[in-house]
């Protein structure tokens, strides 16, 4: 029925395309041999496994009923791809007869209303991209899909509870900018609150907002009629005599912070040179209005665009933000980041104001975007942009803990920071930029500056890129900032990458400073290493703590090719992580003996 599924593939394109034909799909020819574009078949049996069909223009409907109720084609398709279309569903629920689905992502298109109950019964599922849609409703039962790894639903008008997922099982997950309600489930807790963010009636661990006990909420759904036992309104009332003692510790630490950050407001004011007039302090008016960051003109200037979905995050309005007490944290090259204290809504936030960005209004929503859908658990993903002509703000979550330059060369350098806690924050930022370079690759967006300041430490201490694609690279040693056109970003970039990448496992190593992009230090160890001193080179907190010097010796041997001159001869980051990777499990290995 080989003529079946072409046809079917034929007529589902028709429908994607608005009755334009693929290009080279024709009765005429095969799918496989001929290799349609956007499809991928099989090798040995030559049957179509997946439809890649992204950002391919398509402002036509997406209709499964086509493909999936042909059998000879929907017992062999695994993945279906249409991101970044401009399309609309119809007879979606009939994707349940492709069974053998383990992939749908149908992210940022225009579909709309109720995600149909069949999608829970595509059983093979691993990853469901629906994020950048107007789907509404509540989601169907999709935690019964025991192997569902990636769900990504941001930017959508769902409601209703979030149900209870596996979620130690997860890689990424991603409800932010909807409006679900209620209280995360247990587990939720180890994504970054921008995976929930948005939502403003949801609760729990890892969101700011506390969860009121369920007895004080009489309309809650999961509140049964039945009248509570005397034990239980005894536990309630604890809960709620907690609860209101913690609310009163936070209020007053609250206050405090607030005169804190007022007279840390003002001497972050005189470290801002005289451009800094987006934040800026304007003098009490004579209406008696509040001191300000910002002038009320350069919010509402016309070409200010604001990307949010939503015009609240968790009750902070944008404008709320950009009139917040801001301290500055540092100055880089690229820009300048302020840490921002939202006290009303409880939340702490960076923002990064980048200079000189030359970047069009849509460009800018394209790579915003792109980025928004790629999320790692140990990429810091922006909550919010801002975009007008002269300015351009990214929101993140503050990260208390710093970064691992200030872990690394700070004065309160943690005695804690032994050597398997070096290889493994190694190797989870090495495995973290594989990752992001595997997926952004089409799109060319490398990081574009990394370097220990831009490894941010989370709440549980574990490394997290931040600041991932802001700027390109243009040649090896001049990073400037350019648009997202993927044809206007040099290969190089992802191999400067490599080369940052290099200097951070330096670092690590040495304990030494990685100045100026990291030159000094690279050239030093190979200077010391081609006298064939290369102990000399190690921090002698490991030799003393006595780590395994060949361990030591191999990472150095992968840093020392990350940092070559010429960036054909650097490794690719797949060869890196694999190189890390096994330094780890020997590590591992070795520690089990040990014990
Ligand atoms: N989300 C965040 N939470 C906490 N600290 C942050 C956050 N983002 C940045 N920082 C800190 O703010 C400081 C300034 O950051 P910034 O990125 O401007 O400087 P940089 O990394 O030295 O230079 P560059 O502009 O080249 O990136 C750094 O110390 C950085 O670690």
């Amino acid at each position: 029925d080989e003529t079946a599924v072409k046809e079917s593939l034929i007529s589902f394109y028709r429908k994607l395309s608005n009755g334009n034909p693929g290009s080279g799909w024709n009765v005429n020819s095969s799918p496989c041999k001929d290799q349609w574009e956007g499809i991928i078949c099989d090798n040995k049996t030559h049957s179509v496994r997946r439809i890649d069909l992204d950002a391919s223009n398509f402002a036509g409907k997406f209709d499964p009923s086509i493909l999936c109720n042909v059998q000879s084609l929907s017992s062999s398709l695994t993945s279906i791809s249409l991101n970044d279309n401009s399309l609309v569903g119809e007879n979606l629920a009939e994707i349940a007869n492709c069974k053998q689905l383990t992939r749908l992502q149908i992210g940022g298109n225009r579909f709309s209303g109720n995600l149909p109950d069949s999608f829970s019964r595509l059983n093979n599922l691993k990853r469901l991209n629906l994020s950048w849609n107007n789907f509404s409703g509540v989601l169907p039962d999709l935690a019964r899909i025991s192997g569902l790894q990636e769900l990504l639903l941001q930017r959508n008008q769902l409601m209703g509870l979030i149900p209870g997922f596996d979620f130690p099982n997860f890689r990424q997950f991603n409800v932010s900018f909807n409006n679900f309600t209620g209280q995360i489930p247990n587990g939720g807790g180890r994504f970054p609150v921008s995976s929930f963010i948005g939502n403003p009636e949801l609760c729990g661990d890892p969101l700011p907002t506390r969860c009121r006990p369920l007895a004080l909420e009489p309309n809650h759904p999961n509140i049964k009629s039945k009248s509570l036992s005397g034990d239980q309104l005894l536990m309630y009332s604890g809960f709620f005599l907690v609860g209101l003692s913690l609310f009163f510790l936070v209020f007053f630490k609250l206050c405090k912070r607030k005169k804190k950050t007022e007279e840390k407001m003002d001497s972050a004011n005189k470290v801002a040179s005289a451009d800094d007039s987006f934040y800026k302090q304007t003098s009490n008016t004579a209406s008696g209005e509040p001191k300000t960051f910002v002038n009320k003109s350069d919010i509402s200037a016309s070409s200010s665009l604001i990307i949010l979905t939503s015009p609240e995050v968790n009750g902070l309005r944008f404008e709320d933000l950009l009139r917040a007490p801001a301290e500055l944290l540092g100055r880089g090259k690229n820009g300048t980041v302020y840490k921002v204290v939202c006290e009303q809504q409880g939340m702490v936030l960076a923002v990064k104001r980048v200079r000189d960005w030359v970047i069009s209004s849509s460009d800018f929503r394209v790579r915003m975007k792109r980025l928004d859908q790629v999320r790692h658990p140990n990429v810091l993903s922006a909550m919010a942009f801002y975009y007008s002509k002269q300015e351009k703000l990214l929101v993140y979550e503050y990260q208390q803990n710093g970064s691992l330059f200030r872990l690394l060369h700070g004065t309160q350098k943690s005695r804690d920071f032994d050597w398997s806690t070096r290889l493994g924050l190694a190797a989870t930022i090495t495995n973290a930029l594989a990752f992001m370079h595997q997926e952004l690759d089409q799109d060319g967006i490398a990081h574009g500056n990394l370097k220990s300041s831009n490894i941010l430490l989370n709440n549980n201490m574990e490394p997290c890129i931040s600041e991932y694609g802001l700027i390109t690279v243009d040649t090896e040693d001049k990073p400037s900032i350019s648009s997202s056109r993927s044809d206007s970003v040099p290969i190089n970039a992802f191999k400067a990458d490599v080369y940052g990448l290099g200097v951070i496992l330096l670092e690590l190593l040495t304990g030494k400073l990685g100045q100026n992009n990291g030159m000094g230090l690279a050239q030093w160890v190979l200077s010391v290493v081609r006298e064939e001193w290369t102990v000399e080179v190690f921090d002698k907190n490991l030799i003393r703590e006595g780590a395994s010097e060949e361990r030591m010796v191999n990472l150095l041997q992968i840093a020392v090719k990350c940092v070559d001159r010429a960036p054909d001869t650097r490794p690719s980051i797949n060869q890196v992580a694999l190189m890390v990777n096994t330094i780890k499990e020997e590590e591992e290995r070795s520690l089990v003996l040990e014990t």
